[in-house]
């Protein structure tokens, strides 16, 4: 038995010199016989609300990413459960599990991605301005935790409203002296995923054949698809126009009305998330030509964040696309955009400033 014991420390020295922790398994349980599982070269990913609605889903998708190597799912409740469960999954990923504040530290140390779905969704008549008030300082927090743990991490910010959380933790890394704009992404990508969907409807094409920029924020009159820009090129009746900038523009707003109660997009979102997750990904591994829309630190309007393509590369947002030529229609959106638009950057800036 002593001998045992001695070979399965010895095989635990070789494969985790330097960190005992690596020989809990999800449920935090000491397990002195598990052999390294993995070990496949990627990326460290964390995602800090993983035991939500958009958390669960996206923790599964995340899982099969073969870009990730190490997968670390935080919540401030439920996590281990989630933890226990998606490791089960026969992919190459290790996931590790983290609960509650304490732990925090622990889930951030040496990641390379992390993904932020945390906070409260809307309900029926809600606007997603509405949920500042919780979800604003749970961002602060997160955000205070990745500066101090993983500075040089790229950020990709769920949490609504988007427009002021944002700039919320753009404040907070600058507070902190490890503000890189490249690295702090707005996620918008279920709009762009919403309007392949519905121009692709009309169309009556194949939605993975459409691509449709949506520029400006993530919140109604903010969320501005370019719909003389899509590809393939295609023209549009102004009456579908008009039905389909509602329609993107309202999609969140026609789940939260579905889901009566029961929260917002969750399923789509973490589908999205994905997507925009592995471009990112991609875009560290040193791939090239990922383009994706996102919500980032801008020069292409006068407000300081604005969403419209970037190129993904080795430090996140390398290069911020211009918006390029918009019809008249664009143009007046444009304008009712940069309205709201402002006044959600300067709350979300006030917040922390304040
Ligand atoms: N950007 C987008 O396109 C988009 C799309 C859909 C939803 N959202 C937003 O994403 C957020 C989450 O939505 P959901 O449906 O997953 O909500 P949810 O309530 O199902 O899940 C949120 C999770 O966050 C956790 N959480 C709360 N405070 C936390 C903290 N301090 N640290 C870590 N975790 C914490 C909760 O415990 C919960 O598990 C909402 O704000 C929603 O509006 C954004
Ligand atoms: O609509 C919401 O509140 C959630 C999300 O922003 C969405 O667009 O689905």
């Amino acid at each position: 038995m002593e001998q045992t014991n001695q070979r399965i420390a010895k095989i635990s020295a070789h494969l985790y010199p330097s960190n005992s922790q690596h020989m809990e398994d999800s449920c935090g349980i000491r397990r002195a016989n598990c052999r390294a599982k993995g070990g496949a070269p990627g990326f460290k990913v964390a995602i800090l609300g993983a035991a939500g609605g958009i958390g669960q889903p996206l923790a599964m998708l995340m899982k099969i990413n073969p870009l990730v190597s190490v997968l670390h799912l935080y919540d401030v409740v439920n996590s281990p459960g989630v933890t226990a469960d998606i490791s089960h999954m026969d992919t190459g990923a290790v996931v590790r599990g983290f609960l509650g504040q304490a732990q925090l530290e622990s889930a951030l140390t040496g990641m390379d991605l992390v993904i932020i779905p945390a906070g409260v969704p809307r309900k029926p008549g809600m606007t997603r301005d509405d949920l500042f008030n919780i979800n604003a300082g749970i961002v602060k927090t997160l955000c205070e935790g990745i500066a101090k743990s993983c500075p040089r991490a790229v950020v990709n910010l769920i949490s609504n409203p988007v427009n002021s959380t944002v700039p919320i933790a753009a404040e907070v890394f600058k507070k902190a002296g490890t503000y890189d704009p490249k690295r702090l992404l707005g996620v918008t990508m279920l709009d762009v995923v919403r309007a392949n969907t519905f121009v692709a409807e009309v169309l009556g094409l194949d939605p993975r054949d459409v691509d449709v920029p949506v520029v400006g924020g993530h919140a109604g009159v903010t969320i501005l698809p370019l719909l003389s820009q899509v590809k393939p090129p295609s023209s549009f009746t102004q009456e579908e126009v008009e039905y389909l900038t509602n329609r993107i523009q309202n999609g969140g707003t026609e789940v939260v009305e579905a889901k009566a109660g029961a929260g917002s997009a969750t399923l789509s979102m973490a589908y999205a998330a994905v997507k925009f997750a592995d471009a990112c990904l991609r875009g560290l591994r040193g791939d090239a030509g990922v383009v994706e829309c996102a919500f980032v630190s801008s020069q292409v309007t006068e407000l300081p964040f604005f969403a419209s393509k970037v190129r993904l590369g080795r430090n996140g947002a390398e290069e911020v696309f211009q918006l390029g030529p918009l019809n008249e229609y664009e143009r007046v959106g444009l304008e009712k955009a940069k309205k709201e638009l402002s006044a959600s950057i300067q709350k979300g800036v006030s917040f922390i400033r304040k």
